[in-house]
């Protein structure tokens, strides 16, 4: 099963492998549990590991593997983050896809010898979702033949990159190109923000960190200002966008190809989305199936809550989720890698499919990730609530997702729009011409499901099913908009009064891709036994999220109220069928102790023991009085005896 989740045999035993070594180096480890730690304390931490981790890596891992660079990280450096978590995850990619060769040959080397440290700073306090509408500008001297990057006022400060407050020196800057006073809109520039030697901020640049967040505060998010900063010419970044020594703009294939950074992130957080789900489904999977409460029969011993048919619903669906997004996540960052190879060949005719895919994505696969996370943590009653769980930091690093990359709202509103131009193909008859994700919006359905009618039809009926309501959503929520226009109605002023329908089908329409990709990945497996058991958890994925979305197939009929009957009888069954493979289906992501940091969801299930050894660690628990008691407590409880 391992290799399933992880994508192969050998990617599962490189895992192992890498797990084991770092379990036998204990200056890599926690030198105390992290909830333990002050936000400086765990930033300290976090450079002391990263900084051997520098140094050994190439003992521990192949550092040119994205897969294992990521494991070694969170098993290292945790999801907390790090002080270069932004490097790797968007200023290396940016500068892969958008520098020139020239250009990638001076920056690449160093950044990759972390002789720099980078990010990316694009949001600013004013504006992160509407790009057109950034303030930093880089307005073009042609004298000097350099850019001069301003922050013409407080809204424009860069606001909210990771990283950039305190560890970056260099960064991605995405600011307003203006030549000649004609502006060309967003475009990204390396600049190099603190000295090299002493790391103190150049000249003309005034940054910070941003404060403490809901989680992720290893990260030092933060603030950037430019008081007429000049940069060379050269530091824009030229891959595709061109400006000569004169000032003449060369302008790039495709209008957003300066976005591919933001994209990039979007298809690789999915598989990240999946590991936070199953990490906090582990822990309370595992914690269910050792504490005790209650009884079922009066007359038996005090069950494991994981019996509970409540608690099963709470958690196996999500577990069914946490696979279907490493399948279709996996999908996805094979298509990314295909369409930057092709991207970086000049061909951009993918990369509208990619961006609607990703978009739809993120946000159905952080929102369902967040609500997963939610449930396990409550699935633990009160010791879920407690930090020993870890589950609430989990929840807070993945809920980010929702906002960073694209606002969820935002994002399914450019899926909408791919939607709606696939709906006007269908309308107009030219159906030939839809792209593959959206090929069965041309295909016509049948009245009703055949969900309990055909016996052994593997997950045919489910997928149509899935595809009837999507398509029906979307030519729906497209008539509504194209009608509204054919009143009058202003284009803008149409789809901000259809957006919520948009969304609907924009969240259709993905969960039909998980769907399918769920069901691609079953069909592939050659295991028996394997198959057995995802075939399990993929009838409990179908019947459940269909039930979920059930208001859509019953509103003309697709589906009977006694279909809704059958297909909820189905989910009973497989939360019963799924039950003693439970714990095993998520043992088999193989996440170490190590790894999760959770007291409650360790491996050897000695819970009591570790709780109590965790609570008496607790700094509070040091001296039996605290000083907050002599200097407060004690004299306001004399006072009162008095
Ligand atoms: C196995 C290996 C594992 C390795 C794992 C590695 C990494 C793990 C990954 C993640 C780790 C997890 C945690 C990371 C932790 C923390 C977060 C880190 C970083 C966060 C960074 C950021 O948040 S950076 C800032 C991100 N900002 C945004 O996303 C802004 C959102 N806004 C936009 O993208 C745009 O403004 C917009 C898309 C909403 C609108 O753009 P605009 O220019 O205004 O365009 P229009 O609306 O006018 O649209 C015009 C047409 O262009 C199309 N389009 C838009 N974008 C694209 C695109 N990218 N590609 C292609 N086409 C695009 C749009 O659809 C329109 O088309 P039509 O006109 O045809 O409809
Ligand atoms: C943990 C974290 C890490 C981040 N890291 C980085 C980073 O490294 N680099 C970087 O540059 N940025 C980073 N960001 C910023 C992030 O990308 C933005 O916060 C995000 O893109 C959302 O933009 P916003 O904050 O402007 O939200 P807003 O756009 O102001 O959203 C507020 C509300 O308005 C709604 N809304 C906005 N526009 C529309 C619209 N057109 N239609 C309908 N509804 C709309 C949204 O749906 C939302 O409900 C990070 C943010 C977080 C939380």
């Amino acid at each position: 099963m391992a290799a399933q989740i992880w994508g192969s045999e050998k990617r599962a035993r490189r895992r192992r492998e890498i797990s084991a070594k770092i379990a036998q180096m204990p200056e890599l480890h926690d030198s105390k549990p992290l909830p333990f730690m002050t936000r400086e304390e765990k930033i300290m931490e976090s450079a002391r590991k990263l900084t051997i981790l520098t140094e050994k890596m190439g003992q521990i891992i192949d550092p040119t593997d994205p897969a294992e660079l990521y494991h070694l990280n969170n098993e290292v450096l945790g999801l907390e983050g790090n002080p270069m978590a932004l490097h790797g995850v968007m200023f290396i990619p940016a500068l892969s896809a958008q520098a020139s060769d020239e250009q990638q040959a001076k920056w690449l080397p160093r950044a990759l010898r972390r002789e720099i440290i980078g990010t990316y700073a694009q949001t600013e306090l004013g504006h992160g979702t509407n790009l057109q509408n950034l303030e930093t500008t880089a307005t073009y001297d042609l004298a000097t033949q350099e850019f001069v990057l301003h922050t013409p006022q407080i809204t424009a400060l860069k606001w909210w990159p990771g990283n950039l407050g305190k560890s970056s020196n260099y960064a991605v800057v995405v600011a307003h190109m203006i030549i000649k006073a004609k502006n060309y809109g967003p475009h990204p520039f390396m600049v190099q923000l603190r000295d090299e030697k002493t790391h103190e901020p150049l000249p003309g640049i005034t940054i910070g960190d941003i404060g403490p967040k809901m989680a992720y505060n290893i990260v030092d998010n933060g603030f950037l200002g430019f008081n007429k900063y000049r940069i060379p010419r050269t530091n824009l970044l030229m891959r595709h966008t061109k400006v000569e020594a004169d000032g003449t703009y060369i302008k790039p294939p495709h209008a957003k190809i300066n976005y591919s950074a933001m994209v990039h992130v979007r298809a690789y957080m999915l598989t990240g989305q999946a590991i936070m789900l199953a990490s906090a489904l582990n822990i309370a999977t595992r914690y269910s199936s050792v504490r005790r409460q209650g009884q079922i029969d009066k007359s038996q011993p005090e069950v494991k809550v994981l019996e509970y048919q409540t608690q099963q619903h709470r958690l196996f669906p999500s577990i069914a989720r946490a696979y279907a997004f490493q399948f279709a996540g996996a999908e996805t960052v094979k298509l990314y890698e295909h369409v930057l190879k092709e991207m970086k060949s000049g061909n951009v005719s993918l990369m509208a499919d990619l961006h609607a895919l990703t978009s739809g994505l993120k946000s159905v696969v952080t929102y369902q990730t967040g609500e997963g996370i939610e449930q396990a943590r409550m699935a633990c009653g009160g010791h879920g609530y407690s930090m020993a769980s870890y589950i609430s930091e989990i929840y807070g690093v993945a809920i980010g997702g929702c906002t960073y990359e694209g606002e969820n709202m935002v994002m399914l509103l450019q899926l909408a729009r791919y939607l709606v131009k696939s709906a006007a193909l269908v309308k107009s008859g030219q159906s030939s011409k839809l792209g593959p994700l959206v090929a069965y919006l041309g295909v016509k359905s049948e009245p009703t499901s055949l969900i309990d009618r055909i016996p052994n039809s593997g997950f045919t009926e489910y997928v149509k099913t899935f595809q009837h309501v999507s398509k029906r959503q979307t030519l729906k929520a497209a008539d509504m908009f194209f009608g509204l226009m054919e009143k009058g109605e202003k284009r803008e002023i149409a789809w901000n009064k259809c957006s919520v329908e948009l969304n609907r089908a924009s969240r259709l329409h993905t969960r039909l891709f998980i769907v399918e990709a769920f069901v691609r990945r079953v069909n592939e497996i050659a295991d028996i036994r394997i198959k057995e058991a995802l075939t399990d958890l993929l009838h409990l994925h179908v019947n459940y999220e269909l039930l979920d979305i059930a208001s859509y197939a019953l509103e003309d009929g697709f589906l009977s109220a006694s279909q809704l009957d059958y297909i909820r009888d189905q989910v009973y069954l497989y939360l019963g069928k799924i039950r003693p493979n439970a714990v095993s289906l998520l043992d088999s992501w193989e996440f170490s102790d190590i790894e999760l940091r959770s007291v409650l969801g360790r491996r050897d299930g000695n819970v009591y023991e570790n709780l109590f050894k965790w609570a008496k660690s607790s700094p509070l628990n040091k001296t039996d009085v605290l000083s907050s008691v002599t200097q407060y407590l004690k004299p306001m409880m004399e006072k009162a005896r008095l």
